[in-house]
Order: structure tokens, then C-alpha cells, then sequence
């Protein structure tokens, strides 16, 4: 007997002079899984090498192989030609044709009903000649799960091998239209099934073409109306607009950070201070989808020799973006350490070495503090610190902590402030107000620390706050207030 060739295998079998008649498979009653196809395939091949009688009850020859069960489950029900003995003839959507393999118990359970009322007796042979059925009356059949009989839509793209033509070095495994859904072509081999190939392929293309369409145009107006929704929301409701802008924010910032993560390990490898470049290039995109302009001055004060330690005021996670607007290379900032927990925020975090401290320890602050002051000079990086050490959007500047200002003595680089015009024109969490606006930001003159000591800490602290006090005032169109409070 002829080695069938398995479609679902790569070697390659004896050429086979008649193609499989690929459209009978089409010809099954069930949608089959695409996964299913190439078992079925190998159902029919098999079976087609199996010399089978085409009338009487079906019995299937000593030592012919098995079906596996798991074939037999994928095999539909009741097919529209019997792909094994090829009969011609009109479709009978219940009948069971001979040769078809049995199906198991309980998918055989909804046809018995579907038979009796509809085809006779169980087994009958079916009448190849019969003249066509008349339609069915009554309410349709409801479909059951598995035994749904109305002709399916095949897969348009049928894993299977080109029909007839070559496809290289095995049968197996080509795409292609399949049969319902192929220009039929006159003369085919086998004429289409009736009422399928030409109808169902032409109908079924434009039918699918104008359906998918139609849906695509659906989920179309649907998402413009939801967005019309939400922009009229947004102008009518101050807190709505408040919680969708700073809602998308912080997903612009989880959902980056995700996919920021992985191009940083692949560039970089690892934690490291060249991560911020990459960083930066993703937070300064995100003004744009917030309507927020930086216009920046004094960017030259950045350019001192070494390491240096960078003071600013802090005023909201919308700093990010002032922060990356400016941030010079080689440059890490100092967090507080639950950021390090904030999901993909606290892996970039990491990544771009950001150096965590716990505020409620001022021990292990200052140890961490100090074992910076140590490592920068030698890893020449510079270091962005908050000193108010927490958030303050309420147009002044909070007293300023001392840890930066240790830090800068005890490594003897000088200080850069750099100051934010208050954002108290276009962003206030307490009154629902995130709009779009500009913020100004100035970089100072660098403070030089040589020759301090710890005990010039506060003064140095105070020195400090008093000229980016009096900045902010300037930037934020307050000057004349910052001057008298020390
Ligand atoms: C791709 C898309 C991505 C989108 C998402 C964006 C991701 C962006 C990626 C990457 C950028 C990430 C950016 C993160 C930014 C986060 C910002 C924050 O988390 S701000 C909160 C944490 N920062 C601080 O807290 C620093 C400021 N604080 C200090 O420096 C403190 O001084 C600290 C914590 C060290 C200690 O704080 P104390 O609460 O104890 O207060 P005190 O007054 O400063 O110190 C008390 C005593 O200790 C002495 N002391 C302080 N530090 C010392 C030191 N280092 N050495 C010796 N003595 C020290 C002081 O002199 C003071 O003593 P005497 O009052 O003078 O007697
Ligand atoms: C899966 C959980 C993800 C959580 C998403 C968090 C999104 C954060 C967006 C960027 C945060 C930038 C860092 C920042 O600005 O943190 C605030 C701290 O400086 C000060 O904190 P606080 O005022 O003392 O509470």
C-alpha cells in the first residue's frame, strides 16, 4: 500500500498523481480549528488509501489504522461530499454518508434528533440521487455546540497545501485561500459543492470584506464618540479633567517605563547613569500629550569641571518632566526609597541609578549620603537633590533640609540651583486644576564649597534657599516678596 504522505509531516512522501480534492474538505459540516486541518488531512489521505465500499454499512478493513480519538474529535459531522469516497452529489446537511469516520457519542447525540426529523431512519443509505430536499420548515434547528450544521465559514487563510500546484519541498504547511473562498476556477476537477464554492466563496469574501468593514467602521464611531464624551467631560468638569490628565500621566509613566526598561538593559546592560539619556529622551516627549512648554535659561552653569550637586525645587511627579528637560549627562538623582516599589517606575528608577534613601532614618540618610560623597568624585557623576525632600506646590519653597549641602561640602563639588517657575498657574491637585502652561526654568550659577567645612553646612543651606527663593519669585512673576523673608 502507497506511504501516504503526511501533511502535518516535512518529509517528503511519494508524489501523489490526483490531488486531494481540498474543497471536499470545505464540504465538512463543522468549522474545523485550523490546528485541526492538518489531522484531518491526515484522516483523509489515510483513509483515501484505505479501499472502502461506497454502499452497505460501512465496515472498515482488518488492519487498516485506527482513527485516533483525537482525530475523530476534530472530524465534523455529516460531510457535504464524502471526502473519502469522493461520491458526488447533492449535499444532504444531515444525512451520514458512508465512509465518514463515526463520530463519538456525544457529538452524534443533536444529529440522531436532527436526522429522524429530518432524514429518515438512522444509517438510511443515503440517496445520492434523490432529488434536492425541500427546504426544512419550521423554526431552524437551534445550533448546538458542536453540532452545528449550517455550512461554516472556513478559515480564509485554510493551512494546507497550494492545490495542485507545487509548494517546494513538502506538501505540508502552505497558506492559502481556501476552496470556498478561491476564485473558482471552470472545469475544476471537482464541480463546487452545491450551493457552496462560487456563492459561498464570492458571498463569503465580500460578505466577510463588508462585515469586517462595517465592524472596523463600528468600533470606529464608537471610540469617537467616547472620546467626544470624555472631551466635553473634560471641559464641563474641572475634577474630571484633573483625574484623566494626571491619570494619563502616571500611565504614560508606568506603560514607558515598561517599555523603556528592556532597551536600557539591552543597551546598557544594567544599572547605570547612561540609562538617563535614554530616559530623558522618553519623559521630554511627554510635554507634548500635556500642552506644557520649558522655556530654560543658564544651561551653561552646567558645565564645571567634574562632579557637582544639583538643588531644585519640587513641586510635583510633573517634575519629571521639568527634570529630564534639563538633566545633563551623567547625572543621578537622590529619591526617597518607596519609589524603588513603584512597579516599572521603580525598575527605571533603578536602572537609571537613582539613589534611594529612607527619609524616616536619618542614620542610614546620611550613611547613604556619605557613601556618595565618596563614589562621585570617582564615578565624576552629579547628583540631583530635592532638599525640601518632599513635594510643594504651593507657589514658595518649603525649608530646605541639610543632606544636599553635607553632601556638597563633604565631597567639596560645588552647588547648581535650579529653580521652576511655580506651577500654581496651570496645575493645583486641591482645586482641580491641570491645564496646559509654561514654566520657566533658570539654572544658577554654581555656589563653590571649597575649603567648607560641616560647620558651614547651614549657612551654606541658607545661602542657598534665599537666592532660589528670590528665583522663583522672579520666574513665577512674584518678585519683591522673595526679598524680605530670610
Ligand atoms: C521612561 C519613562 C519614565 C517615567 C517616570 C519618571 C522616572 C524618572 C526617572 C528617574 C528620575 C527619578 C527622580 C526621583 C526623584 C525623587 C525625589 C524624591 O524622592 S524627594 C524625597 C527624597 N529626597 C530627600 O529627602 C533629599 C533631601 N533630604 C535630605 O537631604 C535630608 O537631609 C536627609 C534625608 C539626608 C536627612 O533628613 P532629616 O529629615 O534628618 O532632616 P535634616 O534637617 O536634613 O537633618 C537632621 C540633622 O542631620 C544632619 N545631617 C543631615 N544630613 C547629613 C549628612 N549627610 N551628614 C551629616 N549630617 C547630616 C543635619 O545637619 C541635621 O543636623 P542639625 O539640624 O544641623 O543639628
Ligand atoms: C505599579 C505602580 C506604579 C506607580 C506609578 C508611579 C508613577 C510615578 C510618576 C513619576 C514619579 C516621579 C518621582 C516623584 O516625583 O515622586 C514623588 C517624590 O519625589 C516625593 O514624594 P512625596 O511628595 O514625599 O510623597
Amino acid at each position: 500500500m502507497r506511504k501516504p504522505t503526511d501533511p502535518t509531516s516535512h518529509q517528503e512522501g511519494p508524489k501523489d498523481p490526483t490531488p486531494i480534492p481540498w474543497d471536499a474538505l470545505e464540504a465538512w459540516e463543522d468549522p474545523i480549528p485550523m490546528q485541526d486541518t492538518k489531522t484531518l488531512h491526515h484522516m483523509v489521505r489515510r483513509s483515501k488509501n484505505t479501499p472502502h465500499s461506497t454502499t452497505g454499512p460501512h465496515t472498515t478493513p482488518r488492519g487498516t489504522p485506527k482513527t485516533p480519538h483525537h482525530a475523530r474529535r476534530a472530524l465534523p459531522i455529516a460531510p457535504r461530499r464524502n471526502p473519502i469516497s469522493h461520491q458526488e452529489g447533492p449535499y444532504d446537511p444531515h444525512g451520514h454518508h458512508e465512509g465518514a469516520p463515526k463520530l463519538p457519542h456525544h457529538a452524534t447525540r443533536d444529529t440522531k434528533t436532527r436526522r429522524h426529523t429530518k432524514r429518515g431512519p438512522k444509517n438510511a443509505p443515503h440517496n445520492t440521487t434523490a432529488a434536492p430536499q425541500p427546504p426544512p420548515t419550521g423554526p431552524p434547528p437551534a445550533p448546538g455546540p458542536v453540532t452545528e450544521l449550517r455550512a461554516p465559514k472556513p478559515p480564509l487563510l485554510a493551512l494546507s497545501p497550494p492545490h495542485g500546484g507545487r509548494c517546494g519541498r513538502t506538501r505540508g504547511g502552505g497558506a492559502e485561500l481556501s476552496r470556498a473562498h478561491r476564485p473558482h476556477k471552470a472545469g475544476a476537477a471537482h464541480a463546487a459543492p452545491r450551493g457552496g464554492g462560487r456563492k459561498r466563496g464570492g458571498g463569503s469574501v465580500g460578505l466577510g470584506g463588508s462585515r469586517g468593514r462595517g465592524m472596523e467602521l463600528g468600533w470606529l464611531l464608537w471610540g469617537a464618540a467616547v472620546l467626544l464624551l470624555l472631551h466635553l467631560l473634560m471641559e464641563l468638569s474641572p475634577a474630571v479633567n484633573f483625574v484623566l490628565r494626571i491619570g494619563f500621566y502616571y500611565v504614560l509613566c508606568i506603560v514607558c517605563s515598561g517599555l523603556t526598561a528592556p532597551v536600557c538593559l539591552l543597551v546598557n546592560g544594567g544599572r547605570t547613569v547612561k540609562n538617563m539619556r535614554i530616559i530623558k529622551t522618553v519623559v521630554k516627549s511627554f510635554k507634548y500629550f500635556f500642552g506644557l512648554r520649558f522655556e530654560v535659561k543658564g544651561l551653561e552653569n552646567f558645565d564645571v569641571e567634574g562632579p557637582a550637586i544639583i538643588v531644585s525645587n519640587h513641586q510635583s511627579i510633573l517634575d519629571m518632566m521639568g527634570l529630564m528637560e534639563v538633566l545633563p549627562d551623567g547625572c543621578v538623582q537622590v529619591g526617597k526609597k518607596e519609589l524603588m516599589y513603584a512597579g516599572t517606575v521603580g525598575l527605571i528608577t533603578y536602572l537609571g541609578g537613582v539613589i534611594f534613601i529612607n527619609r524616616k532614618s536619618t542614620t542610614s540618610a546620611k550613611m547613604v549620603m556619605a557613601e556618595v560623597a565618596k563614589t562621585m568624585t570617582a564615578d565624576n557623576v552629579k547628583v540631583w537633590v530635592y532638599p525640601e525632600g518632599t513635594r510643594n506646590c504651593t507657589g514658595d519653597l518649603l525649608p530646605f533640609k541639610k543632606g544636599a549641602f553635607h553632601l556638597a561640602v563633604q565631597a567639596q563639588v560645588p552647588v547648581i540651583p535650579v529653580v521652576y517657575s511655580s506651577f500654581t498657574t496651570f496645575y493645583n491637585p486641591k482645586k482641580n486644576l491641570f491645564t496646559s502652561g509654561k514654566i520657566k526654568v533658570e539654572v544658577l550659577p554654581p555656589i563653590e564649597t571649597k575649603g567648607l567645612t560641616s560647620d558651614d553646612v547651614s549657612d551654606l543651606t541658607d545661602r542657598c534657599y534665599n537666592i532660589m527663593r528670590e528665583t522663583l519669585f522672579r520666574l513665577s512673576g512674584r518678585s519683591g516678596e522673595g526679598k524680605d523673608s530670610s
